[in-house]
């Protein structure tokens, strides 16, 4: 469990304000989704979080130690899940041991049992261990990114970033996606932070919620602070008639893993 402080970041790109000044602090464990249009600053927070980008001004802590690159316990999901299509679910799972085994040994599967039982158990989190020794270019892009969340957290982390990790999926998938974000982080008490274009998506999942816009803080509050009137806020005149679509497209019980 980690607390990660986001203190007075701003980024910019020339003249490009990213981030505004943006703070505020998730305590340990805490399910975290942020939302804002495209081009409100999400992707820049989170690799401002995860190390990938230097803040221009500001900092952000882990557990009061500053990130100045990317760092083990925090792991980081991405759109395009990343993995490698011509391995199977399991060793794509085992490359997440990258950082205690080294990159050739990772390849080769010379990690000890340990690491082949954490990834199993991954596995089993996301709910494909019977899909272990499928080639992950044969699995569908739900399953692909429920072996990209596998593989993160076989880094053992604290703290899971996830940059928009359903945009590429279908309503049904996309809810299956979150299910299983949600259940890992609550199963190993990870601190998340995960960024999402569907408003609906971060209804039904979202503990708390911070919204961007034009690279500043415009929200932060929890659920019961989450009205029509923040998400206004965020989205502004911008029609988020489509962001709530297909809320029901499937069954909670099985939306949530
Ligand atoms: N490497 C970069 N160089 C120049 N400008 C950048 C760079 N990265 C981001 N920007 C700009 O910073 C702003 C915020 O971009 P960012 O990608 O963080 O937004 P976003 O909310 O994640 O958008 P999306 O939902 O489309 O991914 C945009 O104006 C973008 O064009």
């Amino acid at each position: 469990m980690s607390r990660i402080t986001v203190d007075g970041v701003t980024k910019t790109f020339g003249e490009t304000v990213a981030l505004d000044d943006v703070s505020f602090e998730i305590p340990d464990g805490e399910f975290v989704i942020v939302l804002g249009v495209s081009g409100s600053g999400k992707s820049t927070l989170l690799r401002c979080m995860n190390g990938l980008a230097a803040p221009t001004e500001g900092t952000v802590t882990v557990d009061g130690e500053e990130v100045t690159g990317p760092r083990a316990d925090v792991a980081m999901i991405f759109q395009q899940h990343n993995i490698i299509g011509q391995m199977t679910a399991f060793s794509n799972a085992l490359t997440g041991s990258l950082n205690r085994t080294g990159f050739f040994e990772s390849l080769l599967q010379f990690q000890d049992r340990e690491d082949k039982y954490q990834a199993l158990e991954a596995l089993d989190t996301v709910g494909l261990l019977d899909e272990a020794q499928q080639t992950a270019r044969r699995m569908s892009g739900g399953q692909q990114q429920r072996v990209g969340i596998a593989r993160a957290l076989v880094q053992n982390p604290n703290i899971m970033l996830a940059d928009e990790p359903v945009a590429s999926l279908d309503p049904g998938s996309s809810q299956q996606v979150m299910g299983y974000l949600r259940t890992a982080a609550e199963e190993r008490g990870l601190t998340a932070l995960i960024s999402l274009h569907q408003v609906n998506l971060a209804r039904k999942f979202g503990q708390r919620f911070i919204g961007l816009r034009d690279g500043e803080k415009v929200f932060d509050g929890y659920r019961d602070e989450f009205s029509m009137d923040v998400i206004d806020r965020i989205y502004g005149d911008i029609d988020t008639e489509g962001m709530f679509e297909a809320e029901d497209a499937t069954d909670d019980e099985e939306a949530v893993a």
